[in-house]
């Protein structure tokens, strides 16, 4: 029987002495929302963190321009310097929880080319530039972990990258960003302004630095793609993703929405079809029935379909400093397991063994087929609703259902609501702009894709 720590010393009680290593020494820069969050849980659970990594996790400096009122880092080694971490020799690990593009990619390269290994929650440095760094990572034998960046504290990377990997996923799709869905659950349960909602969620730490990354889908579209690449083992291409916001969804949308029997969410979904993978993100109608369509506020949930497993489901916090810490510092354990292992014993970061990524083509937005929500705002005259049958029935789509209320008092408006038939994007935008030039026909029609996600 192996003597336990805590009968030879106080370092950390749960390991047993046979497998006492040396600590794992980490560093991490960036000390906001989620660099606060991390030191905070690190602190507090440490020694289950030990215990699950078989040796000491410690945080050996912290690079952060300023001290963070929510967190103490009065014992921490604190430099105003993020790059005296990547330069410290002392330091296997640097988390880079400071955001952005530019500074953060050059951040990471300078730690991988010091020989350490990378945690990030940066999904915005993962997608544009994550072929280059696994790529450098993978040159120096180091790895890149990322669970953060997709989803919060979901373990959706964990999933997808091993989970299911004896599927052939099929598709994805996901409410990815907790602001969005927090401002959408406000807008429709309280009856709260877009404007409101957001300045709460920024509040609340879940906005990103430039909030109109969460509301024009950019943040989404982050998401998205990583998620994609590893289902469908293909390289990151983000400038491909289909990309729209949820700033033009109305109250008024939310509620004809409900009133059909749905609920609009702000979903990334990604799917593959015989022509290439679909990557698009935008408002999407869903059927109230659907657990996803329920998921409300901060949190998110992501749908994968395997081939073999079939539909499984991911829900949990996509924002806020400790749900986020969770999956930094699952990261940390994950790279601290392995840290004497082998490059090629280690989970690859981009999924699959390096030089297997071929992956399909990304579909045109033109070729995907899905239903439609169209509002169009008529002149209350006989003759409008034949006149758009059939111009959407001249390309191929049908009309499955309609809502038309008499006008308010005084309107000569009326709204009139369909949900149509399955059709190719190019078709439908075709009907669009001939519904709009039609003289009865006021405006822009409002348009919001609705997907079954059966
Ligand atoms: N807030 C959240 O709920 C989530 C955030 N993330 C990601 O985590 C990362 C960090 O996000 P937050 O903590 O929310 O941001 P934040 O804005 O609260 O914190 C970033 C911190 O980094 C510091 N920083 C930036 N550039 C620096 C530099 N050159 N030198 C020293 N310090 C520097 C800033 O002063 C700030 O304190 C981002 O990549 C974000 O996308 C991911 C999941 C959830
Ligand atoms: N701003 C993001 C933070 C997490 O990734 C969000 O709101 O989801
Ligand atoms: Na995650």
């Amino acid at each position: 029987m192996s003597a336990t720590v805590e009968e030879t010393t106080e370092l950390a009680p749960r390991l047993p002495a046979d497998n006492l290593r040396r600590a794992v020494r980490i560093g991490i820069c960036g000390l906001g929302t989620v660099g606060s969050g991390t030191v905070n849980v690190m602190a507090r659970n440490g020694e289950e963190i030990a215990a699950r990594c078989g040796r000491p996790v410690e945080i050996v400096q912290v690079g952060a321009r300023r001290d963070n009122a929510a967190c103490d880092t009065s014992k921490l080694n604190v430099t105003r310097e993020i790059f005296d971490v990547a330069d410290n020799p002392d330091v296997d690990i640097l988390v880079e929880l400071i955001g952005g593009t530019t500074v953060a990619r050059e951040l990471v390269l300078a730690a991988i080319n010091n020989g350490k290994h990378i945690v990030t929650a940066n999904k915005a440095l993962i997608a544009e530039h994550g072929n280059e760094l696994f790529a450098a990572a993978a040159e120096k034998g180091v790895t890149i972990a990322y669970e953060a960046a997709v989803a919060g504290g979901i373990p959706i990377i964990k999933s997808l990258r091993e989970g299911l990997v004896g599927n052939r996923i099929q598709w994805l799709a996901g409410i990815i960003n907790g602001t969005g869905n927090y401002i959408l659950t406000e807008m429709r349960d309280k009856g709260r302004s877009f404007a409101e909602a957001l300045a709460q969620a920024q509040e609340l730490g879940y906005a990103e630095a430039d909030p109109t990354f969460d509301v024009e889908g950019i943040d989404a579209a982050h998401k998205l793609v990583i998620m994609a690449s590893l289902a469908f083992a293909m390289p990151l291409a983000f400038d491909k993703v289909y990309t729209e916001g949820i700033s033009g969804v109305s109250s008024e949308d939310i509620r004809y929405a409900d009133e059909l029997g749905y609920r609009i969410k702000h979903l990334g979904i990604a799917r593959r079809t015989e022509h290439g993978v679909e990557l698009r993100v935008h408002p999407t109608l869903i059927p109230q029935r659907r657990l996803i369509a329920n998921v409300n506020g901060v949190m998110n949930a992501v749908l994968v379909n395997g081939d073999a497993v079939g539909p499984t489901l991911y829900y949990g916090a996509g924002a806020g400093a400790e749900a986020t810490a969770s999956a930094v510092i699952a990261d940390i354990v994950d790279v601290a397991r392995t840290l004497e292992a082998k490059p090629d014993q280690r989970v690859p970061a981009a999924g699959v063994a390096e030089g297997s990524q071929a992956g399909p083509q990304v579909l045109p937005m033109d070729e995907v087929v899905t239903s439609y929500y169209l509002r169009i705002s008529a002149h209350d005259k006989p003759g409008v609703m034949s006149q758009v049958a059939k111009i959407c029935s001249d390309q191929g789509i049908s009309i499955e259902a309609l809502i038309q209320h008499e006008p308010a008092e005084g309107e000569a408006l009326v709204p009139v609501v369909i949900l149509t038939s399955r059709a190719k994007e190019a078709r439908l935008r075709e009907a669009v702009a001939q519904i709009e030039a039609l003289d009865t026909v006021e405006g822009e029609v409002v348009r919001i894709r609705v997907e079954t996600l059966g």
